[in-house]
């Protein structure tokens, strides 16, 4: 198997300024995939995946339990390392500036990123200084948080804290993190989990919001999410056979070197 590195663009625009307007676009970003390889445990899970997306595109990735859509979105989000093949930017890999990279995503991952003790406003205020690159003015993040809150109806539960919310109240603090503290790729993992029916409309109309500013999207689920245009990556067809693994030369060593002795 060969690897590619993405092509690195003379033209690329900088990283985006973490900002809390409302009209705020995305620059013209590419994240992409090339002969991904993914280990879990003691088992290749999926080999050989590619995929691409840009400005305003959706990813959505389906396919039977175990077939590696969490652990796509985890090597996506860089929390795991790819046995074999690159992820990258238009303007370079992600190993080369991790950095950049966690600043350009989000990940919704089965647990809500949402702290027992702190109140709704306290969670999204963390995260909105966190992830800003420049610390904000009180009055921008005021206004982040209330735009947040507002957009996922939890304005009312906005001084409740987290250890008192439904799951599907967390889940929707968890989603008005995206908002409060924007990026131009979301990573979301089985996101309408827990969502009441008001709950995934909602979040449609943030998807489809995200994408015509520019944003990219890679999401799986189990149940119907609307995602216009989205293109569809069936994690089965890239399950791997064991005895297909052993007649690549590459992915056997690759994967010896990291099987335990
Ligand atoms: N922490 C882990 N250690 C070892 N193996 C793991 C770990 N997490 C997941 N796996 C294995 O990786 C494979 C892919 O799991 P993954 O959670 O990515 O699938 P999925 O498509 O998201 O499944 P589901 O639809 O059930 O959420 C499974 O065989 C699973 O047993």
């Amino acid at each position: 198997m060969r690897h590619h590195p993405p092509p690195a663009s003379a033209t690329a625009p900088s990283p985006p300024a973490t900002t809390f307007a409302t009209d705020l676009r995305f620059p013209d970003l590419r994240f992409e995939g090339r002969g991904l390889v993914c280990l879990r445990g003691e088992r290749i899970v999926f080999g050989n995946l590619g995929f691409g997306l840009g400005p305003g595109e959706a990813l959505l990735l389906l396919g039977p339990n175990g077939s590696g859509k969490s652990s796509l979105l985890r090597l996506m989000a860089g929390l795991l390392r790819p046995l074999a093949g690159e992820l990258g930017w238009h303007d370079g890999p992600v190993r080369a500036d991790p950095e950049r990279h966690h600043a350009r995503t989000r990940y919704v991952g089965h647990t809500d990123a949402v702290k027992p003790v702190l109140t709704a406003a306290e969670t999204l205020r963390f995260w909105a200084r966190v992830c800003a690159e420049t610390a904000p003015s009180r009055a921008a993040l005021d206004a982040a948080v209330a735009e947040a809150l507002a957009r996922l109806d939890l304005t009312r539960l906005a001084d409740v804290p987290g250890r008192m919310l439904s799951a599907g109240q967390r889940r929707r603090l968890n989603l008005a993190r995206l908002l409060a503290a924007p990026a131009p790729l979301w990573l979301m993992d089985e996101p309408t989990t827990a969502l009441d029916r008001a709950s995934v409309r909602i979040l449609e109309d943030l998807l489809a919001e995200h994408r015509a500013r520019g944003g990219m999207i890679a999401l799986s689920t189990h149940q119907t999410v609307d995602l216009p245009g989205a293109r569809v990556l069936d994690l089965d067809a890239f399950a791997v056979d064991p005895l297909d693994l052993h007649a690549d030369p590459e992915m056997r060593a690759a994967h010896l070197a990291e099987s335990p002795a």
